[in-house]
């Protein structure tokens, strides 16, 4: 899952992760973060979520990080954003209307970037990686955020030999141990493999969304 992997995906509108409407966990559980509404949110490897548009309509500040600008350009364009864009080091940033989009790698950010961050969405993010790079990803994560943070975490659980990823299969003792000291509740978990019937006819027998509230 390298960077010219997604790359190729959003040229070739290969992004079947992509929803049309907001994702309904979030509205149901994000009350739960118990957050004032102007708290900043990060959103790490965001695409072109309309759940960005939802954070915002909260009150909420949106920051976030996507490897493809055409990605970007693409939410800014299609919600009529006229985000503008200027360079912060390696990276290139679309900001206006209540959003601070970050162009470029997760793993190359800095703790500096995202100061008095303390609320994170994280859907398709953490499940969009590999086993190795989820490691990473969460330690990464965890070194850029000051302590305090609470986060939404949606996962999915499946047989993964029954269908290579993204998205991969997280199961819940690995999201306890990724997260191990942090408190976890598990929110809700259903199986919702009639929901995914491409997933189906890949041969996969059931698939286990989870969503967590977890606080650092
Ligand atoms: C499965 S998609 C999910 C996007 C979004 N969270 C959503 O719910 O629609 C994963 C996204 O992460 C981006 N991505 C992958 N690796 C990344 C990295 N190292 N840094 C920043 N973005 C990355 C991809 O380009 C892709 O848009």
């Amino acid at each position: 899952m390298d960077a010219e992997f997604w790359q190729t995906r959003w040229q070739r509108g290969e992004i079947g992760f992509h929803k049309a409407s907001t994702n309904p966990l979030l509205q149901r559980w994000w009350p739960r973060l118990e957050l004032n509404n102007a708290e900043p949110v990060w959103v790490p490897l965001c695409g072109k979520s309309l759940d960005l548009l939802w954070l915002r309509s909260q009150g909420h500040p949106v920051v976030g990080v996507e490897l493809a600008r055409s990605a970007l350009e693409a939410f800014s364009a299609e919600h009529h954003l006229n985000l503008s864009w200027r360079q912060a080091g390696e990276f290139d940033v679309a900001e206006g209307a209540g959003f601070e989009l970050f162009c470029g790698d997760f793993f190359a950010l800095r703790p500096d970037q995202l100061v008095g961050i303390r609320a994170v969405y994280d859907r398709a993010a953490l499940i969009a990686l590999p086993a190795e790079m989820r490691a990473l990803y969460v330690a990464h994560q965890r070194a850029l955020l000051p302590r305090g943070w609470r986060m939404l975490l949606v996962t999915l659980d499946y047989p993964q030999e029954q269908r290579p990823g993204p998205p991969f299969s997280v199961s819940d003792a690995e999201v306890r141990r990724l997260y191990a000291g942090c408190d976890i509740q598990l929110l809700e978990e259903s199986d919702v493999l009639a929901d995914h019937a491409v997933f189906a006819s890949q041969g996969m027998r059931s698939l286990v969304e989870r969503v967590y509230l977890i606080a650092d």
